[in-house]
């Protein structure tokens, strides 16, 4: 991914791990706005891990973050949560609010300390549970909603932070194959329709393949990245799993398992 002025996300010769133990190496790639941008790699190699260290959750251990062409450690926190939303993977610990709650916790950044909301903010609010189709459960819950119901309630709060950029740990792990596609399809079109830049880890390699712009492959190596059709041209894929036990179908763009 070649570096650009307009950039949202800019990382170079990142490290990331835990103190002493280097988990991930050799990490370079730049984002411009409106990319819906997949991480994928074997169980391990570090994929959360680089998800947090972009989110400053944990700090990277060397090497470069830049969000808007500056580095991820000179924002305040203030700043960064109009820059950066986050969803992980983890339950919230507000389950007890309703849906319509939770996604106004979205707009906390733009809020006065006692959270009044303002028109503006109202508008966020239901764009976002328009556009992740939570009308008819606005007033539920949290805790009453199926796992794919809450995730959409979490990326709609992260839509109504309404951040350049959006990082999520594994949004589609514990779906079924309608809702992991119902949920990539909502993140597509929240980065196509509102430019936003979105980055995700994810298992579904295939799913991964067909709906991002780009993805980056953590391999324990080089981790290329780049759009799909290239990698696909280039045969990371391929790499990615012993061959003797799936191959991957460059025609399809899908893994086979050898019977
Ligand atoms: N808090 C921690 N302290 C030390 N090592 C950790 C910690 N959390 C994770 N690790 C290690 O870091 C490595 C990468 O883990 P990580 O969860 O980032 O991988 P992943 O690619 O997301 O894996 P998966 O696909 O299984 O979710 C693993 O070896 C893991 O054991």
């Amino acid at each position: 991914m070649a570096e650009q002025k307009n950039s949202i996300i800019a990382v170079k010769e990142l490290t990331v791990g835990y103190g002493s133990k280097v988990v991930a190496k050799n990490i370079n790639f730049t984002l411009e706005p409106g990319v819906l941008c997949g991480i994928v790699g074997v169980n391990g190699i570090g994929k959360s891990t680089l998800l947090r260290t972009l989110a400053n959750f944990q700090p990277k251990l060397s090497g470069g973050i830049e969000i808007q062409n500056k580095p991820l450690e000179s924002h305040s926190p203030s700043e960064l949560a109009q820059k950066l939303g986050v969803v992980l993977t983890e339950q919230p610990a507000s389950k007890n609010l309703t849906v319509q709650e939770l996604i106004a916790l979205g707009r906390q950044p733009y809020t006065n300390w006692i959270g009044t909301l303002t028109s503006a903010d109202k508008e966020h609010i239901q764009k976002s549970i328009d556009a992740f189709l939570l009308e008819e459960l606005r007033q539920n819950k949290c805790h009453e909603l199926s796992d794919g119901q809450l995730q959409r309630v979490l990326i709609a709060r992260a839509m109504a932070q309404d951040t350049p950029l959006i990082l999520l740990d594994e949004p589609t792990t514990h779906l079924d194959l309608f809702h992991k596609v119902q949920i990539l399809k909502l993140l597509q079109q929240l980065a196509h329709q509102n430019q936003k830049t979105i980055v995700f880890t994810t298992h579904e390699i295939d799913l991964a393949i067909q709906l991002c712009d780009k993805i980056l492959i953590l391999d324990g190596d080089t981790n290329p990245s780049g759009d799909p059709c290239q990698l696909i041209e280039q045969k990371h894929f391929e790499r990615l799993f012993p061959s003797e036990m799936v191959q991957f179908d460059a025609k399809t763009g899908s893994f086979k398992v050898n019977k």
